[in-house]
C-alpha cells in the first residue's frame, strides 16, 4: 500500500510557522497525495493582484490520481499542481512518495495511466496527447535514470530532435555543419567534452555525464516547461555548478522549471519561487514562497 504522503508548499513567511520555532502548525490531514500550491490566505485584494502580475498559465494539474498499468497500484492520489511562466516549482519529500511518477505521468510514461482529474498545459489537454506531442508543445523531462540508446550518436539524436521541434514549428531543418556551430557552444558552456557528440547516447557514460547530457539535450531543444528529476544526484560539486548554471541560463519570463530533489544545494543554485513538499503526519502548508530560505524544506524531511 503506499504510504500516506502529503504535499505542500511552504514559506518562511507563512504565519503557519512560529516565530519562535519556525516549525510548522499542524492543520490536521490533507487527502493523501495532495498537492497544492495556491496562497489560501491571501486577502482577495492581495490575490487579485498577485494573479494580475503573474505569468500565464502554464501547466494546471487538478484532482490527478494515477496508477501502475500494470498492477492497478494507485500511487496518485488527487494532486493539485498550478504552475505559471516564470516560475520555478521544487518538489522535495521522502522516497517513494510519488515525486517521480508525477513528472512522468505528466510526460505521458506508458507505465502508468491515468485514472482521474486534469492535466492542462497552454490550456491544451495533455492527458489526450502522445508523449512525443507532449515534448513538441514544449515539455521536457530529464529523467532520475537517463536510458541508453544504443546505436545512435548524440550528435545525430539531438539533430533529429531540434529539426522535429522545428519542423512542427514551420522552420526549416538544420543541416548537420549548421547544427555543430549550435551544439558545440552548448557543449562548451555545460564544460563537456566534444567528443560526448559522437557517442552514442548514454551509452558508458558516467552518472555525471549522463546528468550533462540532459541538460544538453534541454539546453539544444529548449522547452516551455521543464521537468527535472534529481539532476543533481551523482553530480560533484563544480558538476552540479555548472549544470544550474546552465538551467538558469535558460530561464526566461516565459518559461518555467520543475524540480524534483532531496538537497538544498540545489535550491541555494536554482532558486525556487515553490517549495512543495511531501510530507508525512499530515502537515498542511499552502503558501508562495518567493524568497524561501531552504532549511524550512529540511525540517519536513529530518
Ligand atoms: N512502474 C511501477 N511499478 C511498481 N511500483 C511503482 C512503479 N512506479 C512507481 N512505483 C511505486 O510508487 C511509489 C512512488 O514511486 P516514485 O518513484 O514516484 O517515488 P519518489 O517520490 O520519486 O521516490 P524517490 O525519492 O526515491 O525517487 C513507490 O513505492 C514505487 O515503488
Amino acid at each position: 500500500m503506499a504510504p500516506p504522503f502529503a504535499v505542500a508548499a511552504v514559506s518562511s513567511s507563512s504565519p503557519l510557522f512560529s516565530s519562535s520555532s519556525s516549525r510548522p502548525i499542524l492543520r490536521g490531514h490533507p487527502p493523501l497525495g495532495y498537492i497544492s500550491v495556491r496562497p489560501r490566505h491571501r486577502s482577495a485584494v492581495a490575490s487579485a493582484a498577485a494573479t494580475e502580475s503573474a505569468g500565464k498559465l502554464l501547466l494546471e494539474v487538478h484532482g490527478l490520481t494515477a496508477s501502475v498499468k500494470e498492477t492497478g497500484q494507485q500511487i496518485l492520489k488527487g494532486v493539485d499542481l498550478t504552475i505559471r511562466e516564470g516560475e520555478v516549482h521544487a518538489i522535495m519529500g521522502k522516497n517513494g512518495s510519488g515525486k517521480s511518477t508525477l513528472t512522468k505521468v505528466l510526460v505521458g510514461h506508458p507505465h502508468y495511466e491515468v485514472t482521474g482529474g486534469t492535466i492542462l498545459f497552454k490550456g491544451e489537454n495533455l492527458i489526450d496527447m502522445e508523449p512525443e506531442e507532449r515534448s513538441l508543445a514544449g515539455l521536457f523531462m530529464s529523467f532520475q535514470a537517463p536510458i541508453e540508446i544504443p546505436g545512435v550518436s548524440n550528435y545525430d539524436f539531438l539533430l533529429m530532435a531540434i529539426n522535429a521541434r522545428r519542423e512542427k514549428d514551420g522552420l526549416p531543418a538544420l543541416g548537420p555543419l549548421e547544427f555543430y556551430s549550435v551544439v558545440s557552444q552548448k557543449v562548451e558552456a555545460l564544460k563537456m567534452e566534444p567528443k560526448i557528440l559522437d557517442r552514442n547516447v548514454n551509452e558508458g557514460f558516467s552518472g555525471g555525464e549522463r546528468k550533462r547530457n540532459e541538460i544538453l539535450q534541454l539546453s539544444v531543444l529548449g522547452a516551455d516547461l521543464a521537468l527535472l528529476d534529481e539532476i543533481d544526484s551523482g553530480l560533484d560539486v563544480d558538476a552540479l555548478e555548472d549544470v544550474a548554471h546552465a538551467v538558469n541560463g535558460l530561464l526566461t519570463p516565459q518559461n518555467s522549471v520543475l524540480m524534483i530533489t532531496h538537497y538544498q544545494r540545489l535550491l541555494d543554485l536554482i532558486k525556487p519561487s515553490y517549495v512543495h513538499i511531501m510530507a508525512v503526519f499530515g502537515i498542511e502548508v499552502d503558501y508562495d514562497c518567493p524568497d524561501f530560505p531552504t532549511s524550512f524544506c529540511l525540517f519536513f524531511l529530518s
